[in-house]
């Protein structure tokens, strides 16, 4: 759980789930989806799914990275739920900061790029 501050003296009490290995916060019937990277769009369309089928009123996501290029399915939010994302990512293999290859790399301090010769 975390306790995020709201307004000058209210504190607002939200939940942190783990759900299929996907976090998200909640408050009321809203869902705050937290990703490290958008990439296809698969497990954002996914969990939204999942989490309007449980009742969300909106689900709003906040990702670290989006990567539109690689995009193959358009997630819709619910209700008035909104994107949020740190930075658009350009079409590489990135790692650090959670993000890994292979279980690699995860704990880098910084966000790296992957040699191609590496994946490919
Ligand atoms: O938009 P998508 O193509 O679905 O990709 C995005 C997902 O991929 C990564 O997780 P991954 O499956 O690599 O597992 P991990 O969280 O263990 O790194 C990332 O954390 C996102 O959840």
């Amino acid at each position: 759980m975390i306790l995020l501050h709201h307004g000058k003296e209210n504190i607002v009490l939200l939940q942190v789930y783990t759900d299929t290995a996907v976090h998200y916060l909640s408050y009321d019937k809203r869902r705050y989806s937290v990703e490290d990277i958008v990439d296809t769009g698969s497990t954002l369309s996914c969990l939204i799914a999942h989490l309007e089928s449980k009742g969300a009123s909106s689900v709003s996501v906040c990702s670290f990275l989006d990567k539109p290029a690689r995009r193959k399915v358009q997630f819709e939010l619910v209700g008035k739920g909104k994107f949020y994302r740190g930075f658009e990512c350009p079409d590489y293999f990135v790692v650090g900061y959670g993000m890994d290859f292979a279980e690699l790399y995860r704990n880098l301090a910084y966000v790296g790029v992957l040699k191609p010769e590496l994946y490919k």
